[in-house]
């Protein structure tokens, strides 16, 4: 077996978070799922030393939140929920924002924004974007900044359904070349797209593994009241898959 990359062990925050551990290795893409206030956003946040809780969370063995500032916005990067921009820097900055911990080099900042397809909103201000762009702007800047633990919540929300399977193209492509994802999602069925997927409800971990294993109708409907019908309702892909 791969040895993990990234691990959390015991992360308790009281009210949020009861006693979460797992283990990740490198290429690993991860769906995070569960009822709203699970403890999903929480979760992203913790790991992205944004909120602290008890508990361990270890890239390649050593302390995650011991990790000078600088060098964690090396190794992690976490996409909010929100998409609120106060400023009207031009989307080209902003995305560059993304190699702040690389002395602002500008590397890979063209790729993530044709990657995003937002090349042609270069030079707009974000505060005078839509919701969905302005969320693939974000998402461009958590691109470029090239770390190889992504956390991105909600990633999709506000996209079109084109971009949002391009999002999620993206990340399956991250993994594929050695990224470690964690994806909050509210869609089960893009679960199925991940190699993994975590079960939060009321803080707690009820199920991680394959979503094959996990995600059954009996889980589904204990931990989010609805009853599942495999096989029902419309499957959409990108035209080239
Ligand atoms: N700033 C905060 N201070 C205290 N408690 C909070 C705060 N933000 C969220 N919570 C609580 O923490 C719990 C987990 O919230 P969290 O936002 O992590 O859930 P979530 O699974 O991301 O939900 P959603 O699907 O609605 O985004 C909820 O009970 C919520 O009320």
């Amino acid at each position: 077996m791969l040895s993990p990359v990234l691990e959390a062990a015991g992360l308790d925050l009281p009210g949020r978070l009861r006693d979460i551990s797992f283990a990740f290795e490198a290429g690993a893409a991860v769906a995070v799922v569960g009822p709203n206030g699970a403890g999903k956003s929480t979760l992203l946040q913790v790991l992205a030393g944004l909120l602290h809780a008890k508990g361990r969370i270890r890239w390649r063995g050593e302390d995650l939140p011991r990790i000078p500032f600088l060098e964690r916005g090396r190794i992690l990067t976490w996409l909010g929920q929100e998409s609120h921009a106060d400023f009207a820097y031009p989307v080209k900055e902003v995305v560059a924002q993304g190699r702040f911990a690389w002395g602002d080099d500008g590397r890979g900042v063209e790729e993530a924004m044709e990657a995003l397809d937002i090349r042609h909103l270069a030079t707009r201000p974000i505060t005078e974007l839509s919701g969905g762009e302005r969320r693939r702007v974000f998402l461009a800047r958590a691109l470029a900044t090239g770390a190889p633990i992504q956390l991105w919540d909600e990633p999709a929300a506000n996209l079109d359904v084109r971009h949002a399977l391009d999002v999620l193209r993206l990340a399956r492509d991250l993994a594929g070349s050695g990224s470690t994802l964690l994806v909050t999602l509210h869609d089960l069925r893009n679960a199925y797209r991940f190699d993994r997927v975590l079960v939060l409800d009321q803080g707690a971990l009820v199920g991680a593994g394959t979503p094959a294993e996990i995600l059954t109708p009996d889980l589904i409907a204990r931990v989010f009241r609805v009853r599942a019908e495999p096989g029902a309702g419309l499957g959409l892909e990108l035209p080239d898959a």
